[in-house]
C-alpha cells in the first residue's frame, strides 16, 4: 500500500501542498485532478522521492520513500515514474529503449518482454525506428512501455496520454490500464482528462488551494460534485438555485414548464447540441438533440 502521510511541501516560501493524506492499495488506480499549477506533478515527484520532505512521510508497504539527501540515486526498483518529459535515448530504436534495463544474458526473454510491451502501447510498426524520428505521442508511448518493462509494483503517470491523438487515445488507455490491473500494478495518475478517470480510476482525489478537497470514487464525485470547480472537470454545468450544480444534460427542453429561458446560441456537439440560453439574466447550458434558433423561447425541466 502507498501511504502519503500528512505531507506539506513548498519549493521556496510558497506552499504548494498542505496536509496531504491518502492511501492507495496494491493494484488500485488513483487519479489526481486539479487546475494547472495545483501541485499534481509536485505530488508525483514527492512520491517518487525526488525531493526531501520536511513535513510528513511517504511509505510504499513498509519502506519509507526518501529523497536525494538519503538516496544517491533517486527512485526505487518497485516504482516507476513517467514524467511529461519522457527522457528517452533518441538515437536508439524503440525496442532498444524499452529493453534497455533488461538483462542481455537472457536475449530471448528480453525480446519476448519487449515485444509484449510494444504491443501494450500499440507501437508494433515502430519497433525498429529510432526514437528521434517519432512524434511526441509515440515517444510518450515508448516511455510508458519502458516504465513497465521490469514490472514495477507502482506506476506514477503524469498526463500519460496528453500527447496522443484522439484516434489512438481510447484504445491505448484501455490497453495500458488493463495491463496494470491484470498485473496488479498500483498506479497514480495526474490528469486533466476525465476519460483517464471515468471507467478506470478506483479513487479520485481533487486538489485545490494546496489541499485535498475531495476524495472518493469517480462515480460518487461525478454524481454529486461539491463545487463548480469539480463539476467543470466533468463537463458543462449550471448553478441553478435552489437545485445547486446541475450538468447540461440534466436540463431537458419540454413543451411546457415554469422554467423559461431564451436561446442565445447553439453549438454542435457531436451526438447532441449545446444550447446556450438566458435564464433570469444568467447564462445556462442545456444539452439538446437539435439546433435551436437565437431568441427562441424555451421551457425546461431539471432532472436530478
Ligand atoms: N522546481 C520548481 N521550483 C519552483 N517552483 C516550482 C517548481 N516546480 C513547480 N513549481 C511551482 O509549483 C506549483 C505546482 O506545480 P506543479 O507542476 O506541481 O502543478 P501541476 O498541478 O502539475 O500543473 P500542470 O497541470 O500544469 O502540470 C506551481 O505554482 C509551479 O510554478
Amino acid at each position: 500500500m502507498l501511504h502519503v502521510k500528512n505531507v506539506t511541501f513548498g519549493y521556496s516560501k510558497t506552499k504548494v501542498l498542505e496536509a496531504i493524506e491518502f492511501k492507495v492499495e496494491e493494484g488500485k488506480n488513483l487519479a489526481i485532478i486539479g487546475e494547472s499549477g495545483s501541485g499534481k506533478s509536485t505530488l508525483l515527484k514527492l512520491i517518487y522521492g525526488e525531493y526531501d520532505l520536511k513535513e510528513g512521510h511517504i511509505f510504499w508497504k513498509d519502506e519509507e520513500i526518501l529523497g536525494p539527501k538519503y538516496n544517491l540515486v533517486v527512485g526505487y526498483e518497485f516504482m516507476k515514474y513517467v514524467t511529461q518529459e519522457f527522457d528517452l535515448m533518441p538515437v536508439t530504436t524503440v525496442e532498444e529503449n524499452i529493453g534497455k534495463h533488461l538483462s542481455r544474458f537472457y536475449p530471448e526473454e528480453k525480446q519476448r518482454r519487449t515485444d509484449e510491451l510494444i504491443k501494450v502501447v500499440e507501437l508494433e510498426a515502430f519497433a525498429k525506428t529510432k526514437v528521434k524520428f517519432l512524434s511526441g505521442g509515440q515517444k510518450q508511448r515508448v516511455a510508458i512501455a519502458r516504465a513497465l518493462v521490469k514490472q514495477p509494483e507502482i506506476l506514477l503517470l503524469d498526463e500519460p496520454f496528453s500527447h496522443i491523438d484522439n484516434f489512438k487515445k481510447q484504445s491505448l488507455r484501455r490497453s495500458v490500464f488493463k495491463y496494470l490491473k491484470d498485473n496488479n500494478i498500483a498506479c497514480v495518475v495526474a490528469t486533466h482528462d476525465k476519460k483517464d478517470v471515468l471507467g478506470f480510476a478506483d479513487q479520485l482525489l481533487v486538489i485545490h488551494d494546496s489541499k485535498i478537497i475531495e476524495k472518493d470514487t469517480p462515480e460518487r464525485i461525478y454524481n454529486n460534485p461539491k463545487t463548480p470547480l469539480i463539476a467543470s472537470f466533468f463537463g458543462e454545468f449550471n448553478v441553478i438555485e435552489p437545485y445547486g450544480i446541475v450538468y447540461a444534460h440534466q436540463l431537458q427542453i419540454v413543451a411546457q414548464s415554469h422554467l423559461k429561458a431564451t436561446v442565445n446560441k447553439s453549438y454542435f456537439n457531436g451526438n447532441s447540441w449545446l444550447i446556450e440560453a438566458n435564464y433570469r439574466s444568467e447564462t445556462i447550458f442545456i444539452e439538446h438533440h437539435d439546433e435551436l434558433k437565437e431568441d427562441q423561447e424555451i421551457h425546461f425541466l431539471i432532472s436530478l
